[in-house]
């Protein structure tokens, strides 16, 4: 397979999809026209290999990884992929042992590596740590470091789960949103920032919002193709009644617009956004907005389809490897105790090898395998229901399970 594969497949070509919808049933293809540059050959029928970077990091992180990485094994085994894992340093774990967030050697063997699947970081330890000092310091270099400006957050409605949202059925099901969110820009990393005194001799903390037009436009014509190849319709976010980094990005998202006939344009503001996301979420098709409020939105609209530990993402620039990860954190309040749901961080080793490799078939099996163990009734507690003939389950047996389901589905010869 080569380098030539992993660097040509591992950036934002891939999105030049037949379809984005729904994320866990979706078939991607390769030989579609390229985003930006040319498409690599689909992968040869014989033996693939692969250098997958694994940062399992804090809290839940290892043992949602330890699950993914399994599945990921299995599933590219079934279509003849191999990989090299490294297993890397990041957050809490490699302040403790390198003194730093995000060690030199994590990001160039990352960087040089096909695709990098992360668990999570943070945690209380490290709370009161100095900005520099912070795990969540060390994922933001590390998204900055590879520059996937492109974070894919796809919240979708597993049938199976309607009933594990806190809302009404009616209001959920069907829903399927995809949120484009922009990782590497505005007020994450805007300057100036910081500590000082204001006018009148207050201690005062500052941060900037701010977007280039490159940065604005790279994003909003992500979102359009992704949209284009959905529903057709996109939805921008922002604050542009107030806020002029939103009346800009609105700005060159209506001048982006332009090239996209095909596609529906509408704008919310962010506080409307975040009340329809619960009043009425199947308005909504793709979703584009700037770092802090797709950050937040996802988070939100996580709950629509039961629990945050169902949802993945992914993380693309314009060349070198993807990141993959569960929008979620690394839940203190669950580390060690075997509950974490594993879902999540599965399904991003699926985007993984979709988006980040164009291994579409291995892909389909792992989406599958979830899907088919939530039809037998497998569940971690964040989406059981009481009193139904559902099987509460840790995050090591949900794992064992979705191993068995990649396995009968070979069997059954459903994929
Ligand atoms: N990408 C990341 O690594 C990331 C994302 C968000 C938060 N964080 C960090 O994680 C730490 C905790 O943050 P938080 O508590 O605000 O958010 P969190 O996402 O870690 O947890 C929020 C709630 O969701 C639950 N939860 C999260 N993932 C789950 C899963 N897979 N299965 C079942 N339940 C799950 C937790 O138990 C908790 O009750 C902080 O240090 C924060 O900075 C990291
Ligand atoms: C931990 C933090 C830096 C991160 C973010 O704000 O992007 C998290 O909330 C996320 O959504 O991945």
């Amino acid at each position: 397979m080569g380098r030539y594969n992993l660097r040509m497949a591992a950036s934002l070509q891939l999105l030049n999809v037949k379809a984005v919808k729904p994320f866990h049933t979706v078939s991607w293809r390769r030989s579609t026209p390229p985003l930006r540059c040319s498409v690599a050959p689909p992968p040869s029928t014989s033996h693939r290999s692969y250098t997958i970077t694994l940062l399992p990091g804090d809290g839940i992180g290892p043992e949602v990884v330890s699950v993914a990485k399994d599945v990921l094994t299995l599933a590219g085994s079934l279509e003849g992929i191999k990989y090299d894992f490294k297993e890397m340093l990041i957050g809490g774990a490699a302040l403790d042992t390198a003194g730093v967030p995000l060690p030199d050697e994590t990001l160039s063997v990352a960087k040089e590596s096909d695709a990098v699947l992360l668990g999570a970081i943070g945690g209380y330890k490290w709370d009161q740590n100095e900005k520099r000092l912070k795990p969540e310091t060390g994922l933001l270099q590390l998204r900055q470091g590879l520059t996937v400006f492109a974070n894919l957050r796809p919240a979708t409605v597993f049938p199976q789960l309607v009933d594990a949202s806190p809302l009404k059925k009616e209001i959920v099901e069907g829903v399927d949103i995809m949120v484009v969110r922009e990782l590497t820009g505005g007020i994450y990393f805007g300057f100036p920032r910081g500590y000082g005194v204001n006018q009148h001799g207050e201690r005062i903390g500052y941060n900037t919002e701010v977007y280039s037009a490159l940065e604005v436009d790279r994003i909003a014509e992500v979102a359009f193709k992704i949209a284009q190849k959905r529903g057709g319709k996109l939805c921008s976010v922002d604050k542009a009644n107030v806020l002029e980094a939103s009346m800009f990005w609105r700005k060159r998202v209506l001048e982006k617009a332009k090239e996209y006939p095909d596609v529906e344009l509408s704008h919310m503001y962010v506080d409307n956004a975040s009340m329809q996301l619960i009043r009425y979420p199947k308005q909504f098709d793709t979703i584009v907005t700037n770092n802090i409020f797709g950050d937040i939105l996802s988070d939100e609209a996580s709950m629509i389809t039961g629990s945050i530990g169902m949802l993945p993402s992914a993380s693309l620039g314009n060349s070198g490897p993807g990141l993959f990860e569960p929008i979620h954190g690394s839940a203190p309040d669950i580390a060690g105790q075997d509950k974490a749901n594993p879902c999540a961080t599965v399904l991003s080793a699926a985007m993984l090898l979709r988006y980040g490799l164009g291994e579409d078939k291995a892909a389909e099996r792992i989406d599958k395998a979830v899907e088919d163990t939530l039809n037998r009734g497998f569940r971690t507690a964040d989406i059981y229901s009481t009193g139904t003939n559902q099987k509460l389950v840790g995050c090591k047996q949900l794992g064992e399970e979705i191993l068995k389901s990649v396995e009968s589905n070979v069997l059954a010869g459903a994929v």
